[in-house]
């Protein structure tokens, strides 16, 4: 069966880029004036009939997107997050990360002489700062709300809800289920009453010493609107926490190996650092898919 669609809009420019194989659409749009939709995300998102990404950046200024005209003094640069699903989250470590790189690369901004650049996110306005050829965002200190249960085929696991400025369930594995096995196709089950708004689902395993942390940890992570991912920067700041408190401290350095590589997270001093490579890998213009029509 076919499916009627409005005419799309002239060809727009985009770039793809990652941060730690957390893959991004980017579509710049300074003024606010794309006409884009969920169905147009997804589309755009889709690994087979689109670009393809676990999520779409849109690069829009502060204080010509309504839901961050807010903070344009504060930041100038609104990071508008979709999930891949064409749902918002909050916030995107990663993200924020990849969108930075993203304006940096196109020489929409520089690096501040003064201080961090600000990025305007849903989750308020976050600092960024270059780490050697790595860039960093401080997400905030992760606040842990409680115990809760994450279900996953074959396994009932403890964990601790906690939020990033998006919402996390974090459970640490016990030693006799590996994080390799975990099967992470299916939603795994939480309960909506704890999470009215859904959930990002992290597992963490202790990791090998690293030189320089206080913890090592690996990590996988079912992403709300989107699965399982190859990294996910506000998944790995709440594991960071959560690893801390496991090991007694509030304070330290984590070494967060995912899938798509490794992020270094400093928590101190009410921050929660986040460090790894953000990369643009491919710019070209793309029809923006119209909304279909209705039935
Ligand atoms: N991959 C992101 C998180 C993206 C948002 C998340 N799926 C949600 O819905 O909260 C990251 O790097 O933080």
């Amino acid at each position: 069966m076919t499916r009627a669609h409005a005419p799309a809009v002239p060809p727009v420019p985009f770039a793809k880029g990652h941060g730690t194989g957390n893959d991004f659409v980017i579509l710049p749009d300074p003024d606010g004036a794309l006409p884009l939709t969920p169905a147009a995300v997804a589309a755009l998102c889709d690994r087979r009939f689109g670009i393809g990404g676990d999520g779409l950046l849109r690069v829009v200024r502060s204080a010509a997107h309504p839901d961050a005209a807010g903070h344009a003094a504060a930041a100038p640069w609104f990071m508008d997050y979709w999930n891949a699903d064409g749902s918002h989250g909050e916030t995107c470590g990663n993200g924020v990360r990849t969108f930075v790189r993203y304006l940096l690369d196109s020489g929409l901004a520089g690096w501040p002489a003064d201080g961090p650049l600000p990025v305007a996110t849903r989750a308020g306005v976050v600092a960024v700062r270059a780490d050697g050829p790595d860039i960093a965002v401080d997400m905030g200190r992760p606040r842990h709300l409680g115990p809760a249960v994450a279900t996953v085929p074959g396994h009932t696991l403890a964990g601790t809800v906690v939020d990033v400025g998006n919402p996390h369930l974090v459970c640490p594995l016990p030693p006799e289920v590996p994080l390799a096995d975990l099967d992470l196709r299916p939603l795994p089950g939480y309960d909506p009453a704890v999470f009215p708004r859904g959930a990002n689902v992290e597992f963490l395993a202790p990791a090998a010493p690293v030189p320089g942390a206080d913890v090592a940890v690996r990590m996988r992570v079912y992403e709300r609107g989107v699965g399982e991912t190859l990294s996910c920067g506000s998944g790995a700041c709440a594991v960071a926490s959560v690893a801390l408190a496991g090991a007694g401290r509030t304070d330290g350095v984590v070494a967060v190996d995912l899938p798509g590589g490794r992020l270094t997270m400093t928590l101190a001093d009410g921050s929660c650092w986040m460090s790894g490579p953000a990369v643009i890998v491919a710019t070209g213009t793309v029809p923006l898919p119209a909304a279909p029509l209705p039935a």
